[in-house]
């Protein structure tokens, strides 16, 4: 709480490794999209009454067991423009009850490579067209490039924030204002560079009969998940938005620290 509160207060705070019971205790307020900080009481006879109880292992292992929970629970088509035969496909059961997206773009052949995009929702690029990032244009050029060559499957994934939500993600602009980069501000946080991760994304795609797949992106973290996964990968194409004054170096320091290939 005092490195969110004073971001200087990082640069000689005392670092320690955490007791794998801490992690735990992290990791759940991390999946409840709320700042990672907890306050340890050990707790000597009895559990008090009225308080809710998790086991650490349970909480380990959450994410994984999810995975193998996804279902289909809905799909209808919504023409789209720019790409009028679409379909959405509506998943539930995953990682923390969110419900997933994918949407099918055209006609792919699911027996043939199938063109996949995994994009992490972003409310202020996507829907917005917030200039601080690049992902409203590799949404839409997405979209459209499935549309005009053989058609894919889009999935639209509730990781708003890099998966940190809402409420983490705008917390984390305030201190970008103040000069401090995009993973560094999530790291005052208490937030890891990237906690994003992609194995339920391969489970949607094999719930939808895809094995092999070509993948629009630039981060290499999603094409070992979807091997990873079972997927066949047969081919990764760059997808890249317009660069501007705002963006420009949230772009390198995703290229420079988090591996992304970007020119
Ligand atoms: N925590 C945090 N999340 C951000 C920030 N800017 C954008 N995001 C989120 O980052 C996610 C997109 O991640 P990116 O790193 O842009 O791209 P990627 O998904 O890793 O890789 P590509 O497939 O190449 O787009 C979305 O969920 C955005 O909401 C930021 O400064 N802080
Ligand atoms: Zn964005």
């Amino acid at each position: 709480m005092t490195l969110a509160a004073d971001a200087q207060a990082r640069l000689d705070a005392p670092v320690a490794v955490a007791p794998s019971l801490y992690e735990s205790a992290l990791q759940l307020l991390r999946l409840a999209h709320v700042l990672p900080a907890a306050l340890i009481v050990p707790i000597e006879d009895q559990t008090p009454p009225g308080l809710l109880t998790a086991r650490a292992a349970n909480v380990n292992a959450f994410r994984g067991e999810r995975n193998g929970r996804l279902r289909i629970v809905n799909r209808a088509p919504v023409p789209l423009e720019g790409a009028p035969d679409s379909e959405f496909v509506v998943f539930r059961g995953g990682e923390g009850l969110r419900d997933q997206v994918a949407i099918v773009i055209g006609q792919p052949n699911i027996r043939e490579p199938v063109t996949v995009r995994l994009h992490s929702a972003c409310l202020t690029g996507d829907l917005f067209g917030s200039l601080k990032c690049d992902c409203g244009d590799q949404l839409r050029r997405a979209a459209r490039h499935m549309a005009e060559n053989g058609g894919g499957v889009l999935l639209y994934l509730d990781q708003e924030g890099r998966g940190n939500g809402l409420a983490n993600k705008i917390h984390a602009y305030s201190l970008q204002s103040r000069g401090f980069d995009t993973f560094d501000a999530d790291e005052i946080l208490g937030f890891e560079e990237d906690g994003r991760t992609f194995g339920f994304a391969g489970e949607m795609l094999k719930l939808l009969g895809v094995t092999q797949i070509r993948v629009m992106t630039n981060n290499p973290t999603k094409l070992s998940a979807l091997e990873a996964a079972g997927l066949v990968l047969v081919s990764d194409h760059r997808i890249v938005g317009r660069k501007n004054n705002h963006n420009i170096r949230y772009l390198a320091t995703k290229r420079d620290r988090a591996g992304h290939l970007l020119d």
